[in-house]
C-alpha cells in the first residue's frame, strides 16, 4: 500500500512516463507534483535536490498514475491505492475483459494496518531515513494485500489476458472518456469497436443525445441521477437499462436501506417509525431486485459483467432475507392482519429449481460447466420470476415509480428492445407513456387471512435464499470458491438452520 512513502515502486510496468507527456496539462501537472515530491525526498534524505532525485520522483509518480489500482476491503470500501508487481501491472484493459481481480486481506485480529499488510514504518535516523527508497521497495515486497486474478472466460493459449480499468456498466463514451483522462489511451477493444454498437452499449445509452443532455442538466441540478418529474412541465421516464437508471437503482436501494436503519436506530419503539422503516425496507429490496434483474439481462449479452451481477444478486438476496425477518411484520397486527409464521416459511422447499440443492451439495467449487450453468441459470430465473410475481405488488405498493414496472426479472419490455435497431423506448417529455403496470393474477397482497401473510413471508424468504445462492454461484465462478463473497454467502445461508439440514 502506498501511504506517504516516496519510493520508486518495486517492479514497474513497462509503460514509460513519457506515455503521459502527450497532453500538456497532464505533463505540466506531473512536473509540478514531481518537483514537490523531489523536494520532499531530498529534504528527508538530506541530499541536494538535483536532477537524479527529480527523475526518481517523476518515475515514481508516473508509475503510480499508470499502474495504481484502488484497493477495496471485503465490504467494497475503498482503502487507498497500491501498485502491484509487473505480473499484474502488465495486464492491459478491455471493456469485455477475460479476467477479473480481487484483493485478499490478511485475517488479523490486530490493527487495520496489519490486516492490510502495510509495511512497518521506516527506521528513522534523526530526521533522515536510514535506507534508500530502492532498498525500501525491495523490502516492501510481500507487504500489502494479496491480489488474485481469475479468468472469467475461456482464454485460449496465446490470447492476451485483460482486466477492466473502468466500470463496465458505463456506456462507451463514458468509458472512453475515463480511460483517456486517467490513462491516456483510446480503447479499441472488441466491445468498443463493434459497429453497430453492442446491444449492451446500446441499452446503456438509450437516450437520444439531446434528451440525454437535457436530462443530465436536470440531474446535475438536483444531484440525484433518477428523476421522473424534474419540473412540473417536464417528465422523463428513463429506460430501466439506461446507465442513469442503473446508477439510480443502486443509490435508491441503499438509500432506502440506510433510511430504514436510521429510523429504527433513532426510535424503534414508535409505531409510525416501524411502519415507515418496514415500507422503506420493502422498497429497498424491490430496487435491489430491479437492479439484479436489469444487470442480469445485460450479462446475458456481455458475460464480463459477471462480477457486478454476482454482487447485485447477493445484495438482493440479503435485502429479502432481512425483510423476511423484519420486526415490521408485527405491524400486521395493527393493520388488522395476522402475524405471519416465519418458522413455517423456512420449511418451504423449492421444488422447481435445482439451484438450492446443488448449492447444498457444494456446487461452489468454481468448476461448473457452461451447459450446466445455463441450465441452473434458466431454472433460477424462472423460479425467481415466479416467486416475484406473487409478491411484487406487495413490495412496490408504497413506491410510486416502481408501480410502472410489471416484472423486474424476465420481462417482455426488456426483451423487446434486444433486437431492435429502432429503439422503441425513449425519453418522454410531458407524458408518461411507459406505463407497463401489470396486475399478476396470482399476486399476494397482505390480505385478511393468515395464509396470505404467511405466504408473503415465505415468498420473500425464498426470494432471499434463491438470490443469495445464485449470487454465490456467480461469485464462485468469477472470484473463486474461497473468495470473501462466496464465504459470506455460505455463512449467511448456514445461519438459516433449515437451509442446510
Ligand atoms: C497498467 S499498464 C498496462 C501494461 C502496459 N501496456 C505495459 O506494457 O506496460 C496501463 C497502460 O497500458 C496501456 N494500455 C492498457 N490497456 C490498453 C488498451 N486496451 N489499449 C491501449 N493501451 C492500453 C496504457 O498506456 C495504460 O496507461
Amino acid at each position: 500500500m502506498l501511504r506517504r512513502t516516496f519510493t520508486s515502486p518495486p517492479l514497474l510496468r513497462r509503460a514509460p512516463p513519457t506515455s503521459l507527456s502527450v497532453d500538456d496539462d497532464v505533463s505540466e501537472r506531473i512536473s509540478v507534483d514531481a518537483g514537490a515530491m523531489a523536494e520532499a525526498i531530498a529534504k528527508q534524505r538530506g541530499v541536494p535536490n538535483g536532477d537524479a532525485v527529480l527523475e526518481e520522483a517523476t518515475i515514481a509518480l508516473s508509475a503510480v498514475l499508470t499502474n495504481a489500482v484502488e484497493v477495496h476491503d471485503n465490504e467494497g470500501r475503498a482503502l487507498g491505492i497500491a501498485v502491484f508487481d509487473h505480473i499484474f501491472s502488465w495486464i492491459n484493459h478491455s471493456c469485455s475483459p477475460n479476467a477479473c481481480y480481487r484483493f485478499v486481506l490478511y485475517s488479523s485480529s490486530h490493527s487495520e494496518e496489519a490486516k492490510l499488510g502495510i509495511a512497518p514504518h521506516l527506521q528513522m535516523n534523526g530526521s533522515r531515513v536510514s535506507i534508500s527508497s530502492s532498498e525500501f521497495a525491495k523490502g516492501g515486497l510481500g507487504y500489502g494485500p494479496r491480489l488474485v486474478v481469475r479468468s472469467i472466460k475461456k482464454i485460449n493459449k496465446g490470447e492476451e489476458v485483460t482486466v477492466a480499468y473502468t466500470d463496465l456498466l458505463q456506456p462507451k463514451a463514458m468509458r472512453q472518456s475515463e480511460l483517456w483522462s486517467k490513462y491516456r489511451f483510446v480503447c479499441c477493444c472488441k466491445r468498443c469497436s463493434a459497429l453497430p454498437s453492442s446491444y449492451v452499449d446500446h441499452a446503456l445509452q438509450f437516450l437520444k443525445d439531446m434528451a440525454d443532455r437535457r436530462l443530465t442538466e436536470c440531474i446535475d441540478d438536483i444531484g440525484v441521477s433518477f428523476c421522473i418529474e424534474v419540473k412540473p412541465d417536464c417528465i422523463f421516464m428513463l429506460h430501466p437499462l439506461h446507465h442513469h437508471s442503473i446508477k439510480a437503482y443502486t443509490t435508491l436501494a441503499s438509500a432506502y436501506k440506510v433510511c430504514a436503519c436510521d429510523l429504527l436506530s433513532v426510535d424503534s419503539e414508535t409505531y409510525i417509525n416501524q411502519l415507515k422503516a418496514f415500507d422503506m425496507s420493502k422498497i429497498s429490496a424491490a430496487y435491489s431486485l430491479v437492479l439484479a434483474g436489469a444487470t442480469h439481462h445485460l450479462f446475458n449479452s456481455e458475460s464480463s459483467l459477471i462480477a457486478s451481477v454476482a454482487n447485485f444478486w447477493t445484495g438482493a438476496g440479503e435485502s429479502f432475507l432481512s425483510l423476511s425477518k423484519s420486526s415490521g411484520w408485527s405491524m400486521c397486527v395493527n393493520l388488522g392482519l395476522i402475524i405471519p409464521n416465519i418458522a413455517s416459511a423456512m420449511k418451504f422447499k423449492c421444488t422447481k429449481c435445482s439451484l438450492m440443492d446443488r448449492f447444498r451439495a457444494g456446487m461452489l467449487n468454481g468448476q461448473i460447466k457452461s451447459a450446466d450453468f445455463e441450465n441452473v441459470s434458466n431454472e433460477f430465473l424462472h423460479c425467481v420470476s415466479d416467486i416475484t410475481q406473487k409478491v411484487w405488488g406487495f413490495l412496490i405498493s408504497d413506491c410510486q415509480f416502481l408501480q410502472s414496472c410489471k416484472d423486474p426479472i424476465i420481462s417482455s419490455w426488456l426483451m423487446s428492445t434486444k433486437s431492435s435497431s429502432t429503439v422503441n423506448v425513449e425519453v418522454c417529455v410531458n407524458k408518461t407513456n411507459m406505463r407497463y403496470t401489470h396486475e399478476s393474477e396470482n399476486s399476494v397482497s397482505l390480505g385478511h387471512e393468515q395464509t396470505y401473510a404467511d405466504h408473503a413471508v415465505a415468498c420473500i424468504f425464498h426470494l432471499g435464499l434463491h438470490c443469495l445462492a445464485y449470487g454465490g454461484l456467480l461469485a464462485s465462478i468469477c472470484y473463486g470458491p474461497h473468495s470473501h463473497l462466496v464465504c459470506h454467502v455460505q455463512n449467511v445461508l448456514e445461519r438459516e438452520k433449515n437451509f442446510f439440514s
